[in-house]
């Protein structure tokens, strides 16, 4: 069973600050795991890589197969059905408009002493997306990575996505085809993070990593931060619904599981002004599990890290939902426009009971790479700009180095930076001339 709350009962802020810390992911082991194996690439390149993915994908590679061929794409695109093609273009074309909207402008402009300043954006060269496909294949993640990036008008994109026992689902290679990836790896976990941040001889590094994973893939990319850029740590799904009595106790039943059939270590947590709703909605969720494929991973996943909530108010609903920064808010509630503006930390929200959550990771238009474990306190979802670096641009006059420049002597100065002073006093004394 997931853990019953209520605001009212002696003891409340204990057992929620217990939920809020409850370990979800990383363990101590998996970075030590995850550690070797990014030095065992580093050292050994493909022969790493490859030894790695016959242990944990069961599937023996060469050098000259760790890259789907041109052909090997096409006739595995071949075999989509026209339904899925369509669906799979719509999703495209609608997450392709909402990131166009994203991308920032240029901007220069003179200022009051004549100098000319301003910034540029640019984006990066060649970006690696990671695409998970140990428990399930996503296509639409393929979809979330790619498109930004090239909106951003990053040049190289190289994805990498486990194909455990050698499946593929063909979708993924036809999402990458309609986003416009350039190469695509058969390799997962911590080796092709560590295989796209440092490259092996036959995958050329990346600048930037981006994409979600398991706690594998998630140490790893904090591992080779710094190396490379990364996008996040995107850990284990989760989903909080806020929702009053007037609800289908089924559909919201659904939405829970929704997220916790992703992984054991997702969260599922609804709140609701009404005790009985909420058991409601839990027994419905008992109900699905007795005939959902996925109650293996989502039953774990809702009895062990699951909640149900009962508030006062839907106020108390909303400082709750902020503490607890949830990856997806879903509000069912009369007036949902209305809570959203007290829901501030959140990655993305959903409006209305006619927007479950699934929407948004498939066909949308916003990213479903989103921030986990409380960091939509201070990050937020992927987008165009995580591809894109801002360089900034400055033009002196001799007019403007004739107003500033002494300034900019006397803050060197007080730094003891001779050099620094030295450098706009010479160009002063040549002006003063
Ligand atoms: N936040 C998001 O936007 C988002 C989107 C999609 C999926 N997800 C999450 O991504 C995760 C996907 O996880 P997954 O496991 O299905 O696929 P994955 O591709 O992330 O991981 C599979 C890889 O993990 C490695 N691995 C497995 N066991 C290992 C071990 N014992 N030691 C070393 N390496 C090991 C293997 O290399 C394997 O190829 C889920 O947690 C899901 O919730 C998040
Ligand atoms: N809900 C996931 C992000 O937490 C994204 C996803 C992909 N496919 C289905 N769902
Ligand atoms: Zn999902």
């Amino acid at each position: 069973m997931p853990v019953f709350l209520d605001t009212t009962a002696p003891g409340f802020e204990a057992e929620f600050s217990a939920l809020l810390s409850a370990k979800r992911e990383d363990s101590p082991d998996v970075d030590a795991v995850v550690s070797g194996i990014i030095a065992d690439v580093r050292s050994r390149g493909d022969a790493a890589v490859i030894e790695l993915t016959s242990k944990f994908d069961r599937l023996d590679l060469t050098p000259e197969t760790l890259a789907f061929s041109r052909d090997e794409i096409d006739m595995a695109v071949g075999d989509v059905t026209p339904d899925d093609r369509a669906a799979l273009e719509l999703a495209a074309d609608r997450i392709r408009a909402y990131h166009q909207k994203q991308m920032p402008e240029d901007a220069s402009w003179q200022d009051a002493c004549g100098a000319t300043l301003g910034w540029r954006w640019t984006p990066v060269s060649a970006a690696g997306l990671y695409v998970p496909g140990g428990l399930a294949s996503y296509p639409s993640s393929v979809l979330m990575n790619a498109i930004p990036a090239k909106v951003a008008g990053v040049e190289r994109l190289a994805i990498t996505v486990p194909t455990p026992d050698g499946a593929v689902n063909p979708l993924v290679l036809l999402a990458a085809q309609l986003s416009g990836v350039d190469e695509i790896y058969r390799i997962g976990g911590a080796q092709a993070i560590a295989a796209l941040a440092y490259g092996t001889d036959a995958v050329a590094p990346v600048d930037k990593i981006t994409g979600p994973g398991n706690a594998f893939v998630a140490a790893a990319k904090r591992r080779v931060f710094g190396k490379v850029g990364i996008d996040m740590i995107a850990g284990p799904s989760e989903i909080l619904v806020i929702a009053d009595k007037d609800n289908n106790a089924d559909w919201l039943a659904l939405d829970l599981l929704s997220q916790a059939e992703h992984d054991e270590s997702a969260q599922s947590i609804l709140i609701t002004d009404d005790a009985a709703f909420g058991r409601a909605v839990a027994d419905a969720v008992e109900t699905r599990l007795q005939t959902l494929e996925r109650a293996a991973i989502a039953g774990p996943s809702w009895r062990d890290f699951g909640a149900v909530i009962t508030v006062r108010s839907l106020d108390e609903a909303a400082e709750l939902s902020n503490r607890i920064a949830p990856e997806h808010l879903e509000l069912c509630v009369a007036d949902p426009v209305a809570l959203s503006q007290n829901t501030v930390h959140a990655g993305a929200i959903f409006l209305g009971q006619y927007t479950p959550e699934a929407i948004g990771d498939y066909i949308g238009g916003p990213n479903h790479v989103l921030p986990t474990a409380r960091s939509a306190r201070f990050s937020s979802g992927l987008s165009v700009m995580d591809f894109l670096k801002r360089t900034t641009l400055s033009q002196m006059t001799p007019a403007a180095l004739r107003a500033i420049g002494p300034s900019a002597e006397t803050l060197a100065q007080s730094e003891s930076l001779e050099a620094h002073g030295l450098s706009v006093r010479a160009r002063l004394d040549q002006l003063n001339r």
